[in-house]
């Protein structure tokens, strides 16, 4: 496995792979890797000949007061996972390099960035754009893998993607989770153990909302009622969000209709969890 700090040299390696006829599969990460990336990269090394991860803990998808500084990071112990995994590059670089003092651009997708995520956290689909396609444009990917955990995300890239006509297929990723149905994150590090037990009251809330449904209820007033119930009652938990929307044009709804997606961001303690299911309503 090799490590490239340099944009050019990332670029060069990009094309010479790609004059030998070898297919990119790219993992983008903000690194602290667990189970949830390691399913990312075994998805692109059974669909490309080559798997690129990067790992870069991107300033400017943050807000002021978020967690830039403190976002857990470890760069010997993400580069042996991801060695054990297969990964052939790891692209690496500072924020310097990425983002020098003259740099001035930003992509910015419209409409779906203005709930959910992007509304608690403004100008952060931009920061996300940005960095992504510059990526792209770096790595040269065929295959971009993407996980469902950050379903606002995903929908950003492809949205970005098909306006912008870039030749990458992106890949979405099923949520790997705890046994107890955690969702596995980097910022799950930020929990105590007591804070840890009320988490997973996030995705116990998204099961009911589930089962609801499946038992008939249409009404997201009375199905979210009974999720911010179920979630206050534990300890350390704030709601930031409960939204449904229309899993293919994220737009929000009021009733339960076809292929809706149920997602959620919950603070428990100075941890913000993000968490989401699609749900089938018959
Ligand atoms: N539990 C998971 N299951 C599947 N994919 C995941 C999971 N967690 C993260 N990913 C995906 O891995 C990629 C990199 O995510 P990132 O490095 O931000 O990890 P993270 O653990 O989600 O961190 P954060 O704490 O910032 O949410 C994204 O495409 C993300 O959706
Ligand atoms: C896609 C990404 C690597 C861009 O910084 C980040 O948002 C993440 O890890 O999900
Ligand atoms: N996984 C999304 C990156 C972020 O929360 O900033």
């Amino acid at each position: 496995m090799v490590v490239v700090q340099k944009i050019q040299e990332m670029k060069e390696i990009a094309k010479k792979l790609k004059k030998e006829g070898k297919s990119i599969g790219f993992v983008p990460t903000m690194g602290y890797l667990h189970e949830g990336h390691l399913s990312l990269v075994r998805l692109s090394k059974q669909q490309n000949d080559i798997t690129i991860m990067s790992i870069f803990v991107n300033p400017i998808q943050f807000g002021p007061n978020e967690d830039y500084d403190r976002y857990p990071r470890d760069f010997e112990r993400d580069k042996s996972l991801a060695e054990k995994e297969g990964v052939d590059y790891i692209f690496y670089p500072s924020v310097e390099e990425m983002y020098p003092e003259d740099f001035k651009t930003v992509v910015s997708v419209k409409k779906i960035t203005e709930i959910m995520c992007g509304k608690s956290r403004p100008g952060h689909f931009d920061g996300v754009a940005t960095v992504v396609l510059k990526l792209f444009n770096i790595v040269n990917p065929d295959r971009a893998y993407f996980g469902q955990k950050d379903a606002q995300q995903l929908a950003v890239i492809k949205q970005m993607v098909k306006d912008l006509n870039l030749d990458v297929e992106i890949v979405p990723c099923p949520i790997v989770r705890e046994q107890d149905g955690l969702a596995m994150s980097s910022r799950n590090v930020y929990l105590s153990e007591e804070e840890r037990k009320s988490a997973t009251v996030l995705y116990r809330a998204l099961n009911l909302a589930k089962e609801m449904i499946e038992k008939g209820q249409k009404d997201v007033s009375s199905i979210k009622r009974a999720m911010e119930e179920m979630i206050l009652k534990e300890k350390y938990t704030k709601i930031d969000y409960i939204e449904f929307v229309n899993n293919d044009t994220f737009e929000i709804i009021s009733k339960v209709e076809g292929k809706v997606l149920i997602a959620l961001a919950v603070f428990v303690g100075k941890a913000r969890l993000i968490d989401n299911i699609v749900v089938e309503a018959k």
